[in-house]
């Protein structure tokens, strides 16, 4: 990775049916990374693809790539590439056919077409599939030549949309790591759209948190995870628990009056957010009173439901354990947030 940007987008807006769908965004990717926008469905993550990649023009702003502007060229002349959900193979033609095709399109030799298309289908792991047709191979294997049909073309930027949402669970796991490996091998500044946090926090050297056509952390994947800046990126990403409390210098006083002492945490009314696997439960007695309301085996861990102050948490725990009844509960970490969702980090 250098320091020069692989992409630079700056007051990027967009109003789609009355709608300001993408809102001043700023987005630095450095050369070589992999990053992912990340937020619910609606947030304005496909149209900052879209408009990175040259398929509808923004309202306002300038993207560049490598320090040009590219705002103004249309896709098939800007150094983008793009993947999409459904990979959008031609179905008539063989995986070689697919990939040659965009090679063809720009006029290359036979030879020189050849040896490109056989070094981007060896990259993704389809050598053995070049006279496959799409429907004779996996939705996974289409997928990786999809990929190739991108890569094919030397792209200073891959764009891609949703590429594992036609998966099944299992296979998306699979064809994650695959292109996460691709991804570093070939060196190409990526930015991977998704909806799944978990996909994020997988594959992303840095992931760009949406919401409502602005971007709230920019980070990451463990400080947006650990250190979230906002309650929204607390909600979204991972599981939390999120516990009222009015703090004086005596305490923090949950809803029920109950006093408890969390150091660090900012007097005033605030929302404490703890992730379920920073609620430890322990004898009772020798942490905040809570009582087990409900407890779901998931395999190598239990999620237990306990009752806290008038509120009920989650508590991860190991699957050997089997708390019942009034135990108590210690906090390993947890952020406060204030009401309207600013952060201070406990
Ligand atoms: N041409 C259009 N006209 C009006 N509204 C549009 C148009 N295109 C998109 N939108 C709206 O813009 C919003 C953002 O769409 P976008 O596809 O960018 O969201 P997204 O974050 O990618 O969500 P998803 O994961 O569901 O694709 C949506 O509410 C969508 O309905």
């Amino acid at each position: 990775m250098t320091d020069a940007p692989g992409l630079s987008l700056r007051g990027i807006t967009k109003t789609l049916g009355g709608r300001k769908i993408v809102d001043n965004l700023d987005l630095d990717v450095n050369a070589g990374e992999l990053i992912c926008l990340l937020g619910p469905s609606g947030c304005g993550k496909s149209t900052t693809l879209r408009m990175i990649g040259g398929f509808m023009n923004p309202d306002a702003g300038t993207i560049a790539v490598r320090d040009r502007d590219v705002t103004a060229l249309s896709p098939e002349r800007r150094p983008t590439g793009m993947v999409f959900q459904n990979y959008a193979l031609w179905p008539h033609m063989t995986v070689f056919q697919n990939v040659a095709f965009g090679l063809q399109v720009r006029g290359l030799s036979k030879a020189e077409i050849r040896e490109k298309v056989e070094t981007a289908v060896e990259l993704v792991g389809l050598s053995h599939h070049l006279r496959s047709r799409p429907g004779q191979i996996s939705g996974g294997e289409q997928q990786r030549a999809a990929l190739a049909r991108s890569i094919v073309l030397e792209p200073d930027v891959l764009l891609l949309d949703e590429p594992l949402s036609n998966l099944d669970a299992k296979l998306r796991v699979r064809v994650r790591d695959e292109i996460r490996e691709i991804q570093r091998r070939s060196g190409i500044t990526t930015v991977f759209v998704t909806h799944d946090q978990e996909e994020a926090l997988a594959i992303a050297d840095r992931i760009a948190v949406m919401n409502a056509g602005r971007i709230e952390q920019y980070d990451a994947p463990d400080p947006v995870y650990r250190q979230p800046a906002t309650r929204f990126v607390a909600n979204f990403v991972g599981t939390m628990n999120f516990l009222d409390a009015q703090v004086t210098s005596a305490g923090c006083a949950l809803r029920d009056g109950t006093v408890i002492q969390v150091p660090g945490v900012r007097q005033g009314t605030r929302v404490l957010a703890i992730r379920p696997e920073d609620v430890r439960l322990v004898e009772h007695g020798q942490g905040i009173p809570a009582r087990v309301v409900r407890d779901v085996p998931l395999g190598h861990y239990r999620d237990v439901t306990v009752s806290v102050g008038g509120q009920e948490l989650h508590a991860f725990t190991p699957s050997t354990a089997r708390p019942a009844g009034e135990v108590a509960v210690v906090f390993e970490r947890a952020v406060d947030f204030a009401p309207d969702g600013e952060t201070a980090h406990v």
